[in-house]
């Protein structure tokens, strides 16, 4: 079918102009050619799977789409045993399924934190059981009164030495657990943070393993009080998941319950703590932070495709002849908007793949006791969660709005995944607390120390507060020296004058609240620094496939002056430009997007997403929107009968009683 203007045979044309090997472009967004490989086969497995059908999900009640979840992650493990998966296969099919659930908490951070600040035998005990799923666990941290300040949480785990048991304890409303997802109905186990008091001190946060529900029939064990903390923000979206409440009325846990690798309580009562930094409490956090970055670049690059595939066939205005419309991907002002989100869905691609080595890199020096680059990790992972949560938040609002009219609807797809992914920018934590590991680095700058990793650059301070940008023509910004330097200074910049303002006031704890909403810009800065970095780094690897590189390059630079033109007021002000570059890059951008442009299709075309992993009428494949959109509207509820319930009742009289008032 090809009337009224969409021709599902337009995206193959998009295809034939790109410039560049989309299977090798695929193996650069994957990795390798492995996880290509490994990707494909599990969304296949799961897109033929009739049990993993999410077009109708959206018009479930609240109860039939947890139902729903529990009967998906049951099948999905079914499939993991019987197949034989492996790890990386059972990840894939699990994230391919797309639907929140109380398996993102157990293996996402359940079994994270027992590995991270369990002891070996506490590993041993639990793992397995995790393992198997004869135990559900998930991470009970938060309260109804904090979320953020984890050392206000008010939950208490006493120890009792006359019984060699903890007493687990909400003594107020606000000390309720409040949030854990996986919690309300699901879980059988939590790592629950409590207070932990011993000999009559406060020893603040810790960890415990506590069983929440019978293993023979699921009812809350004594003094347990559990339930689901109700409906949230969109239709079908996050209510998959049982976000739930905990309460405990003196419930007691065996001393060995609590998770012992940072400190331990003695059969007598004593507090041990060992040599490990006492940070490594929230190391599960950090783990938990790298995943979603690597999250964010899926979601975006899922909405983007979407808004390219639908952009291209969407057709608005004719030419002045009267000739045919024009293809709304063609106009320059829906290309400044859609070409820095698919060069933004690249860029956190390639900065998550860094951040999983950093974290692995992390891990093994903390496991041979060396502790030096965690406060970078922890930087790292918070700045770049919080900054790629909130951009790809807003880049899937914006692509819903280059879907025009047909992106408010549910078969779009658009609206589901921005409800569902709108959260990411407040779980684990929304603040960037990057910006006091930055005001550290200038101190220590100052007193001669070298920086190393990706705050090396403060090291270069001399050159870096007083260069002034060489760029001369447009072309002068495509290369990738120019535009670290910039960002570089503008970073530095942006963090010197901070620390010398806040020397300037009373204290600096004083310096530091006043001047948070300073701190906080400075931290994006060198956020999107180390951003721009990793992937100027990525183009100096071996990256196979004709044009391929060539494409990123053009990505690269757009990623780049995207920033460097919203952002326009900082490089100004900090005079690492003048407002001749600002507009010389923007001229540079405007030449890119129409580089970009007949290779917009492919490019989205390599993230290898099946039309069920999208779940959108907007973005399929075969670009058959058209029948697709008109299909989807009758399967609402609404049409199932052709006169609505409620017309005798209410719609009827209404019509009749006008027709009488008419005939007087
Ligand atoms: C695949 C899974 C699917 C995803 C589903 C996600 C479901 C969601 C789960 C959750 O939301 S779980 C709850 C998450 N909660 C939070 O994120 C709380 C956010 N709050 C914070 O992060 C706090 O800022 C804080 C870090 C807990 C504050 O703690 P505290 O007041 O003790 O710290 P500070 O004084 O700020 O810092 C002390 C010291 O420690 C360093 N530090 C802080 N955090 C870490 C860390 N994670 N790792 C290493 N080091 C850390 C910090 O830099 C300070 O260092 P110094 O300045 O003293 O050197
Ligand atoms: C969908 C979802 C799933 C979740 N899953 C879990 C889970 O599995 N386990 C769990 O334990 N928790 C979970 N949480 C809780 C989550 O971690 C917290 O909501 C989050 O850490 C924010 O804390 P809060 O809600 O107390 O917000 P608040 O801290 O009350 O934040 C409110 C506002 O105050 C600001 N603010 C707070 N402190 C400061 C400060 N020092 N300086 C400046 N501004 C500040 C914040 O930036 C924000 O703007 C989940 C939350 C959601 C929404």
């Amino acid at each position: 079918m090809a009337d009224g203007g969409g021709e599902p045979d337009q995206l193959a044309g998009e295809r034939a102009t790109a410039q560049f090997d989309v299977d090798g472009m695929k193996v650069a967004w994957a990795g390798s050619r492995h996880a290509v490989e490994v990707a494909d086969r599990m969304a296949r497995l799961v897109a033929s799977d009739p049990v993993f059908r999410k077009d109708t999900r959206t018009m479930l009640s609240r109860k039939e789409l947890f139902k729903d979840t529990l009967k998906k992650a049951a099948h999905a493990w079914k499939r993991i045993v019987e197949l034989r998966l492996t790890e990386e296969e059972a990840n894939l099919l699990r994230l391919y399924v797309d639907q929140p659930g109380y398996v993102d908490l157990h293996w996402g951070m359940f079994v994270p934190a027992i590995k991270g600040q369990g002891t070996e035998e506490q590993q041993k005990k639990w793992l397995p059981m995790a393992y198997k799923f004869q135990i559900i666990g998930c991470y009970a941290q938060t309260e109804l009164g904090h979320g953020s300040n984890v050392q206000g949480l008010e939950t208490t785990a006493t120890f009792d030495p006359s019984a060699d048991e903890f007493v687990m304890h909400s003594p107020t409303l606000t000390s309720s657990k409040w949030w854990p997802g996986g919690l309300g109905k699901a879980s059988t186990h939590a790592v629950v943070y409590a207070r932990l008091i011993t000999e009559g001190k406060d020893y603040g946060i810790h960890g415990f393993i506590v069983q929440l529900r019978s293993l023979d029939d699921h009812s809350p064990l004594p003094g347990v009080t559990l339930g689901d903390i109700g409906g949230k923000f969109g239709s079908g979206a996050y209510n998959s998941m049982d976000n739930g409440v905990l309460r405990f009325d003196h419930v007691r846990i065996p001393r060995d319950q609590m998770l012992m690798r940072l400190s331990q309580v003695t059969r007598e009562g004593k507090y041990v703590h060992s040599d490990v930094p006492k940070q490594l409490l929230y190391g599960t956090m950090v783990y938990v932070r790298q995943t979603i970055v690597a999250d964010a670049s899926k979601a975006l690059s899922r909405a983007v495709c979407i808004a390219v595939r639908y952009s291209a066939i969407r057709k608005q205005f004719g030419s002045q002849d009267g000739g045919p419309e024009t293809q709304v991907l063609n106009y320059k002002t829906q290309q400044s908007r859609l070409f820095p989100l698919l060069a933004s869905a690249y860029a956190y691609r390639f900065v998550g793949q860094w951040l999983k080595w950093l974290y692995t890199d992390v891990t093994q020096k903390l496991e041979a006791k060396d502790y030096s680059t965690l406060p970078e990790a922890h930087a790292c992972t918070a700045g770049l969660k919080s900054v790629t949560t909130s951009a790809t938040a807003d880049a899937i609002e914006e692509c819903r709005k280059l879907c025009g009219g047909h992106g408010y609807l549910n078969s779009s797809g658009l609206p589901e995944l921005f409800a569902v992914y709108v959260p990411a920018c407040t779980y684990e934590g929304d603040n960037v607390q990057v910006a006091r590991f930055l005001m550290k680095t200038v101190a220590q700058v100052a007193t001669g120390k070298q920086p190393v990793g990706t705050i090396a650059y403060m090291g270069n301070i001399q050159h870096l507060m007083q260069c002034k940008s060489a760029v001369n023509t447009a072309e002068d910004w495509l290369n990738p020296a120019a535009i670290k330097e910039v960002f570089e200074a503008r970073a530095l910049r942006m963090a010197v004058n901070c620390a010398q303002n806040i020397s300037k006031a009373p204290s600096q704890e004083e310096g530091f609240s006043e001047l948070s909403p300073d701190l906080l810009e400075a931290a994006v800065a060198h956020v999107q620094l180390i951003i721009v970095t990793k992937f100027i780094e990525k183009l100096q690897e071996d990256i196979p496939g004709p044009g391929v590189k060539e494409q990123l390059q053009k990505l690269c630079s757009i990623y780049a002056l995207h920033l460097l033109h919203k952002h326009l007021g900082d490089f100004l002000s900090t005079g690492c430009i003048t407002a001749r570059q600002g507009a010389l890059a923007n001229e540079l951008l405007g030449k890119l997007y129409a580089q970009v442009r007949p290779n917009a299709v492919a490019l989205v075309d390599a993230f290898d997403y099946t039309d069920h992993y999208l779940g959108s009428v907007l973005g399929r494949y075969d670009g058959d929107v058209y029948p697709a959109l008109y299909e989807e509207a009758w399967k609402d509820p609404l049409n199932e009968t052709v006169v609505p319930d409620g017309y005798q009742e209410h719609l009827r009289p209404l019509l009749k009683q006008q027709l009488k008032l008419s005939r007087l």
